[in-house]
């Protein structure tokens, strides 16, 4: 099928209205909230195990690791979205809770919960994190301090303790968010809300505990191996299969609106799973409403130009964050990489420049190797990328599409690798609606990317 042509305008590169925007963008990202995401950094590197930098001092290098998943794992997968919203469907009428396990019991088993809203005793809580001791502490955010914690029944789980101040009604606010939003989403790609606790000066919520860190710590070899590819075309499906679901499947629709590297958990066999709805508002659901107006929040780098500019809100901010994501895994470089010289910091601009000129390959994350399956998915995915990333948000392909055109390029890198003998990644079958349209750009399209270039040049 003929992809539609694109203009250069699809890319958001004439020279009238992006420009400015990119410009606006860049720098009220990093006025407004660079201090904070470098703050959360810095701590958050600060609190990685020494364990894990002993590996990497004791290996000394970053080896590359090869993930091979099972048909079953995939399939399950692809199965979530059309069978979770069912599911899902289920909690919401009130019947199951998703906080509750049928099989488990936290807390008070003897209690009927309605979904999310898990109720534990502080003193449940402070059993199960050592009296929230600093040798359990496993992060810091800006919601709170994060501890792993053990429950009565050896269940792990994450524990979201918030910053004390019961008279910042802000964060009152922000907790109740966060539950309501949680507890009306069931998916495999998400980090699951077990139950909170509200008292007094306290708000903790105690989620789902995803043993192997953060997606930005992987991609910054501080695990001792680096993701090969294929592991990072899995990771972006994964995480395009838990917007859509949010976006589409779920009551209501919901924007989660921080989607970056390190809101992205990784299971022991590199699953991912989406957390953090600290941020998170329901979308509109009005007949015509097509956004909703609210104060900006997210992160450096991450940020919607649009939303930042209009304070609009829509599903379209995630697609945006998504596609910074992307480029971010393809390149191994922060959204915002301040140390480097002034052409290299904003990485999606440097990014896109290289593909421009044709160049794309030389993006690629120096600790993957380079092959032509390789060259296939950086042209491909950085492709798509920058269609996520588009300035205006009309120009960029919802969530669902987004995902159908990921399943396309890891097909094809599947079946090069096999061609090529490069590889032993099984070939997975199609889902079985997604395959309608190929993602592939055509020639017609060079002459607008040689334009695009003119421009990023004057
Ligand atoms: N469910 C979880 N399982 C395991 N570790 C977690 C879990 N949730 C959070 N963490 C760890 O705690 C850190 C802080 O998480 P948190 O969601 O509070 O903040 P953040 O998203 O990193 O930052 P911010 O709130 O500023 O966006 C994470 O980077 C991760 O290392």
């Amino acid at each position: 099928m003929d992809t539609p042509r694109r203009s250069p305008s699809r890319f958001g590169l004439h020279k009238s209205s992006s420009k400015t925007t990119t410009e606006v963008s860049d720098a009220s990202q990093v006025s407004m909230y660079q201090s904070q995401t470098d703050v959360s950094e810095k701590k958050r590197h600060g609190l990685l195990s020494s364990a894990a930098r002993g590996v990497v001092g004791v290996l000394g290098t970053c080896f590359v690791v090869s993930l091979k998943k099972t048909k079953e794992e995939d399939a399950y997968a692809f199965k979530e979205i059309s069978i979770s919203s069912t599911s899902a469907g289920t909690d919401r009428s009130g019947t199951l809770s998703i906080g509750s396990r049928k099989s488990n019991s936290y807390g008070n088993s003897k209690e009927l919960r309605k979904p999310g809203t898990m109720t534990f005793t502080m003193g449940e809580l402070s059993k199960a994190t050592g009296n929230f001791s600093p040798n359990n502490k496993i992060g810091q955010g800006g919601f709170g301090t994060v501890y792993k914690g053990k429950l009565k029944d050896g269940t792990l789980v994450a524990i979201k303790r918030a910053k004390k101040n019961i008279y910042d009604k802000h964060l009152s606010i922000e907790f109740q968010s966060e539950i309501q939003t949680l507890s009306s989403v069931e998916h495999l790609n998400l980090v699951r809300l077990l139950g909170y606790l509200e008292h007094e000066q306290e708000r903790i919520l105690v989620v789902e505990y995803v043993p192997n860190g953060t997606l930005r710590e992987h991609l910054d070899c501080l695990h001792g191996v680096a993701l090969d590819l294929a592991t990072r075309l899995d990771i972006a499906i994964d995480v395009a299969h838990a917007v859509t679901y949010l976006h589409m499947y779920t009551e209501q629709p919901i924007i989660h609106r921080d989607i970056k590297s390190s809101n992205i958990l990784l299971t022991e066999n590199f699953r991912a799973k989406v957390a953090d709805f600290g941020f998170s508002r329901l979308a509109p659901t009005d007949i015509g409403a097509t956004h909703v107006s609210t104060q900006v929040k997210g992160t450096a780098g991450y940020l919607d130009p649009e939303y930042l500019k209009t304070y609009q809100l829509t599903h379209k901010s995630d697609v945006y964050s998504f596609g910074v994501l992307l480029v971010e895994m393809i390149t191994g470089r922060r959204p915002i990489e301040q140390k480097r010289e002034l052409r290299e910091r904003i990485t999606l601009r440097w990014a896109l420049k290289k593909f421009l000129e044709g160049d794309a390959i030389l993006s690629l994350d120096p600790k993957i190797n380079r092959s032509p399956a390789a060259n296939l998915v950086v042209e491909k995915v950085l492709e798509l990328a920058f269609q996520c990333s588009a300035p205006a948000r009309q120009d960029r392909p919802s969530m669902k599409r987004t995902a159908e055109i990921l399943w396309n390029i890891r097909k094809d890198y599947r079946e090069l690798l096999e061609a090529n003998g490069e590889g032993g990644q099984p070939l997975l079958p199609p889902p079985e609606k997604a395959m309608e349209e190929e993602s592939s750009f055509d020639m017609r399209e060079v002459i607008d990317k040689i334009e695009a270039l003119r421009f990023l040049n004057n």
